[in-house]
């Protein structure tokens, strides 16, 4: 006769209810919070990642936190203006947007990409629902001069944000579901539709959400302390640190480390930047000790402190 099977079915799950039991903490502390989550272009290639992705989201939504997903494109961008004959020229890390290319950047972004997250999402329920910045004026922008070596240049539609309405994502949140952001705003002066850079979108949204956290998906490990030179990861600095690095920085790690930058000196608790490569990226940083990438934190917040 065989022995009684239920203990060594108990035995075999226990490293489950290990790993479980691991997130507690980080469940307890991250519960009602807001946290957005902006998901790059560069991230965004690779069919089971995007999955892995959008089974994170849902996961976060279960667990008690309010994700709110702001979404990029720059690569799905240039391949379409490729498709029509236009050319991609970048100045300051920005898209010189073409009145005609603002048309392709608000057909792919709002179209292609914020349907295809959507659909993702709402795989496992009737949860996401796409919106971009100019519904019910979520972001509002005015025309963005950047300087190049001190001088402003016209870069055409691209937009600086100048205001953020809330009132629609919130009721979203409040309703249990999970907005989609596409980084297109609504002019403040001229009529006019703009181009905001992702990374600064989701900023301006995490802090005039009160977020506890951002966290931008991209396709490197982190800040890299010397890069090109050696990929040593800059694992934690403070916004004053974060501050003397910037004007080292080059193409696309300057939006968003000023993204990050922004919303820790505007409320936020954290600002991450982490490598979306990895499956399941967020579900690591957010419910496992060993966080990974870049944290940027406000000055005040004392350098031993946890996540
Ligand atoms: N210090 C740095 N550390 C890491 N990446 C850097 C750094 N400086 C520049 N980069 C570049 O920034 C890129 C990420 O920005 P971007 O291409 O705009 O990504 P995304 O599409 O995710 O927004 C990296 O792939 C890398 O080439
Ligand atoms: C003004 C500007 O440059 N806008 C970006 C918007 C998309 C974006 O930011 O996409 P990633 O996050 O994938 O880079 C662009 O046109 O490419």
């Amino acid at each position: 006769m065989s022995g009684p099977q239920t203990p060594a079915r108990k035995h075999t799950a226990l490293p489950k209810a290990r790993i479980l039991i691991e997130a507690l903490p980080w469940l307890t502390r991250h519960q009602g919070k807001t946290v957005v989550v902006k998901f790059g272009g560069n991230a965004m290639i690779d069919e089971d990642l995007k999955a892995a992705f959008a089974q994170d989201v849902v996961f976060l939504h279960h667990a008690g936190l309010k994700p709110v997903v702001v979404h990029g494109g720059g690569p799905q961008i240039s391949a379409q203006l490729d498709k029509q004959g236009l050319v991609s020229e970048f100045k300051a890390g920005l898209r010189v947007t073409t009145p005609e290319a603002m048309d392709v950047v608000r057909m792919v972004l709002a179209g292609q990409v914020q349907r295809e997250l959507v659909g993702l999402l709402n795989q496992h329920g009737p949860l996401a629902v796409g919106l971009t910045g100019e519904d019910a004026h979520t972001i509002t922008a005015t025309k963005h001069l950047p300087l190049i070596d001190g001088v402003p240049v016209d870069i055409g539609r691209v937009g600086e944000v100048t205001r953020i309405d809330t009132g629609a994502v919130k009721a979203l949140l409040e309703d249990g579901r999970i907005p989609v952001i596409s980084s297109i705003a609504r002019a403040e002066d001229d009529g006019h539709v703009y181009n905001v850079n992702a990374d600064t979108a989701a900023a301006a949204l995490a802090a005039a959400l009160g977020a506890e956290t951002l966290m931008v998906l991209t396709d490197v490990e982190g800040l890299y302390e010397d890069w090109p030179h050696s990929d040593e990861v800059i694992s934690r600095l403070t916004a004053t640190q974060l501050e003397k690095l910037l004007p080292d920085l080059s193409s696309g790690m300057v939006p968003k480390m000023e993204g990050c930058l922004f919303a820790v000196r505007n409320g936020v608790n954290t600002a991450r930047v982490i490598d979306g490569r990895v499956p399941h990226s967020i579900l690591l940083e957010i419910f496992t000790d060993e966080g990974i990438g870049t944290m940027v934190v406000p000055d005040d917040r004392s350098v031993t402190e946890g996540k």
